[in-house]
Formats: C-alpha cells, sequence, structure tokens
C-alpha cells in the first residue's frame, strides 16, 4: 500500500507547489492563532484550489468553536479536518456528522499508555494521528518538531489507521520508516528554513529521502 505523505503547515504558492509536485498525498493548513503557521480560510482556500484532485487538503484546528469550523470549511472547502485539540469523541462524532467530513484525531504521545486514549475514538475519528507531547512550555499542540519513541507503535493494533508526526525529517524519516512501517506520515517544522517558513528544498529532500527509504526497503 502506498505511503501517505502529508506536508503540513503550508501558505505560500512555491511552497504549496513543491509539496503537490514531489507527489504529496496530503496538504495542511494550520488554523491557530498561536502558530507561526496560522493562515487566513481566504489564503488557504485560494491555494487549496491547486490541490483539488491531486490531493487531499486537510484543514488543522485546535479546539475550534462552530463558527470558526463554519468559516473553515466554507472559504477552504478542505477533505478533511485535523483536530488537534482536546476535542472529546462525543465533539469528534458531532464535527464529523455535522460537516460530512472525514476526520482525523491528533494524540499526544510520550510513552505506552498514551495509546490507550484511542479507545474511545475508535470507530469514531476516521483516522488518527500521533504526534509527541509539546515540549514545556510551548504554546503549540503540535508543530514542535519533537518526537517520540517510534518503538512505541509495534503494540499497536495492526488495524489502527493513523498517520506518523512530530519531528520528522529527512535525517530520520529512513530510520521512522523502518522502525514503525506507519500507513502514513505527517510533516511541518521538518521542511522549514524557520519557524513557520516553508523551504520548497527541503520539502524536495525531504521526498527524496522518503524515496531512498523505500527502495532500500523493497531491495
Ligand atoms: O504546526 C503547527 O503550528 C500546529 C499548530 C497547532 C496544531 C498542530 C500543528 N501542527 C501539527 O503538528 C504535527 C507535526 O509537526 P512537526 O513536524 O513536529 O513540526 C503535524 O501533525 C502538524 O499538523
Amino acid at each position: 500500500m502506498a505511503l501517505d505523505i502529508k506536508i503540513c503547515g503550508l501558505s505560500t504558492a512555491e511552497t504549496f507547489d513543491a509539496a503537490l509536485g514531489n507527489g504529496a498525498s496530503h496538504v495542511g493548513f494550520i488554523f491557530f492563532a498561536k502558530s507561526p503557521r496560522n493562515v487566513s480560510p481566504e489564503i488557504a482556500g485560494r491555494l487549496r484550489q491547486a490541490a483539488k484532485g491531486r490531493a487531499q487538503a486537510v484543514a488543522v484546528t485546535v479546539d475550534a468553536s462552530d463558527a470558526f469550523l463554519d468559516a473553515i470549511v466554507a472559504a477552504v472547502e478542505p477533505d478533511m479536518l485535523q483536530l488537534h485539540g482536546k476535542e472529546t469523541p462525543e465533539r469528534v462524532a458531532e464535527v464529523k456528522a455535522h460537516y460530512g467530513l472525514p476526520v482525523m484525531k491528533a494524540f499526544s504521545i510520550r510513552e505506552a499508555q498514551d495509546f490507550n486514549a484511542i479507545e474511545p475514538y475508535r470507530g469514531v475519528a476516521d483516522r488518527l494521528l500521533f504526534d509527541a507531547k509539546p515540549p514545556a512550555g510551548s504554546e503549540l499542540p503540535g508543530g514542535n518538531g519533537a518526537s517520540f519513541d517510534w518503538r512505541l507503535l509495534a503494540g499497536l493494533d495492526a488495524s489502527v489507521d493513523y498517520m506518523l508526526s512530530g519531528g520528522l525529517n529527512a535525517a530520520n524519516i529512513g530510520d521512522a520508516l523502518r522502525c514503525a512501517a506507519p500507513p502514513g506520515i505527517d510533516i511541518s517544522s521538518g521542511v522549514e528554513s524557520a519557524p513557520g517558513v516553508k523551504d520548497a528544498a527541503l520539502i524536495e529532500n525531504f521526498f527524496r529521502a522518503v524515496r531512498a527509504a523505500s527502495d532500500r526497503s523493497a531491495a
């Protein structure tokens, strides 16, 4: 099965094109005011048009209100909503039913018992996303460039569909793929030249590293 690759936190045409041109299956937009990657629904909506038929557009929100979700969905017409806050299973079900869109629910992982939190979301969220717990003092629930121990994913039920995220980059993606063999990967700060500044060359380099790792595992 093909590996899903999401490039998240895009906000410029050049880097959006780099993600699509290199074969991203998913492109993500951050709608969180405290993030250096925060983008307006209008800008994301304009960029998103180019992804139609080429990649899934994912709107990333953090405990968003109904009004904010309404504005995002209207302007962006996303293919998927990523809920990266403390949304309950009931809230996930409500959002999914209201917008008729698949939902990816994010979980913060540091140790094996953190996976217990996914149980009430199984059969509710369409996909799960595993990110590292934010470093102390961070105002961001994601996009911190922090990793967790990928070996913990070995204990996961094989039927769980998920994306691996948190601190991925061109240097470590080979190890991550070998260690966890995830169905999908999600990267944000690892393809930036500064916080919030995506870099087309780093995006290309990341895809090259993914291809090299895939070639090695096929040999
Ligand atoms: O990237 C952000 O600023 C962000 C803000 C709020 C919620 C989620 C955010 N990003 C998500 O974080 C992970 C991985 O980030 P990184 O590669 O470690 O920088 C990814 O799922 C993004 O969607």
